[in-house]
C-alpha cells in the first residue's frame, strides 16, 4: 500500500498566552490508500481539530503534512481550496443541507458553484450518486422532508460528488439511531470497497469503531 497521506509531528495550540491551550502535542500519523480507519478519543482529545487539518481548512501551528506526494504545509490558502475541492469529502454530524432544496439540488450544488455554472454531467453524477446511497425514490423531495439517516445519506452522496481520495467523517453516526447509524457505515463500508476511497471516521460509539478495519487513538496530543 501507498501512503496517501501523512502528518508529523503536529501541534496545534489555540488562543494565546493565559488561554493557550495545546491541543495536538506532536502527533504523527499516516494514513494507506484504501483505509477505512475509526478516530476515537476522550471529548475534547483534539479529533475535530485533526480532522480539520487533515482537510486544509485549519493550518496547524506547526508540524508537516503531506497529502499524495503533494508537500500542504506552505501552501497558500488558494492552492489549499483547490486541493481540497478536488481531493477531500466531508461528511458532518449534522449534515448541513440546504432545507429549501431538493436532494439532487443539495449533492450537486457545490459542484455547480465552483464550476460557475450547473453542468449536465454534474447533474448526471448526483443522480448516480443518490442511486448508489438508496435514495432513488427521493432525489426530487427537500431537504426537510427527509429522515435523519436519509440526510446522512444524501450528505455521503454530496461528499463524493468530485470522486475524492479521502473522506472525513466527523461523527457522521452521532445523530442517527442505532439501525441508521449501522445502515450508514455499512454504506460507507461499500464505498470504500468499491471505489478505494480513503476514510477515517470520528466516532466515540465503540461498536462502530469495531466496525472499522483500523482504529486510531487520540490521547493527550497525540496517537497513541
Ligand atoms: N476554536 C477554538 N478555540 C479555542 N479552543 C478550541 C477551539 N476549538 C477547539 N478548542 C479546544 O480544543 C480541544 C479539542 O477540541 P476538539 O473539538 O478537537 O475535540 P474532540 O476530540 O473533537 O471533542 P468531541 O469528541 O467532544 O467532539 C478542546 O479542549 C476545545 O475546547
Amino acid at each position: 500500500m501507498t501512503a496517501l497521506l501523512e502528518v508529523r509531528d503536529l501541534v496545534k495550540t489555540y488562543g494565546e498566552g493565559e488561554a493557550e491551550t495545546r491541543v495536538l502535542k506532536g502527533l504523527d500519523l499516516a494514513l494507506e490508500e484504501g483505509e477505512f480507519a475509526a478516530l476515537l478519543g476522550p471529548s475534547g482529545s483534539g479529533k475535530s481539530t485533526l480532522l480539520t487539518i487533515l482537510g486544509t481548512l485549519m493550518k496547524p501551528t506547526s508540524g508537516q503534512h503531506h497529502m499524495l506526494g503533494e508537500d500542504l504545509t506552505a501552501a497558500s490558502d488558494r492552492d489549499l481550496t483547490e486541493f481540497r475541492n478536488r481531493h477531500i469529502g466531508f461528511v458532518f454530524q449534522f449534515h448541513h443541507l440546504l432545507p429549501d432544496f431538493t436532494a439532487l439540488e443539495n449533492v450537486m450544488f457545490p459542484t455547480a458553484v465552483r464550476q460557475g455554472r450547473e453542468t449536465g454531467a454534474a447533474r448526471e453524477r448526483a443522480r448516480e450518486l443518490l442511486v448508489r446511497v438508496g435514495l432513488e425514490d427521493r432525489m426530487e423531495f427537500l431537504a426537510t422532508e427527509l429522515s435523519g439517516g436519509q440526510k446522512q445519506r444524501v450528505a455521503i452522496a454530496r461528499a463524493l460528488m468530485n470522486q475524492p481520495e479521502l473522506v472525513l467523517a466527523d461523527e457522521p453516526t452521532g445523530n442517527l439511531d442505532r439501525e441508521s447509524a449501522s445502515q450508514v457505515m455499512e454504506l460507507l463500508g461499500e464505498i470504500n470497497q468499491n471505489e478505494q476511497t480513503t476514510f477515517l471516521i470520528s466516532t466515540h460509539d465503540e461498536k462502530i469503531a469495531a466496525s472499522c478495519r483500523r482504529q486510531i487513538n487520540v490521547s493527550d496530543g497525540k496517537v497513541s
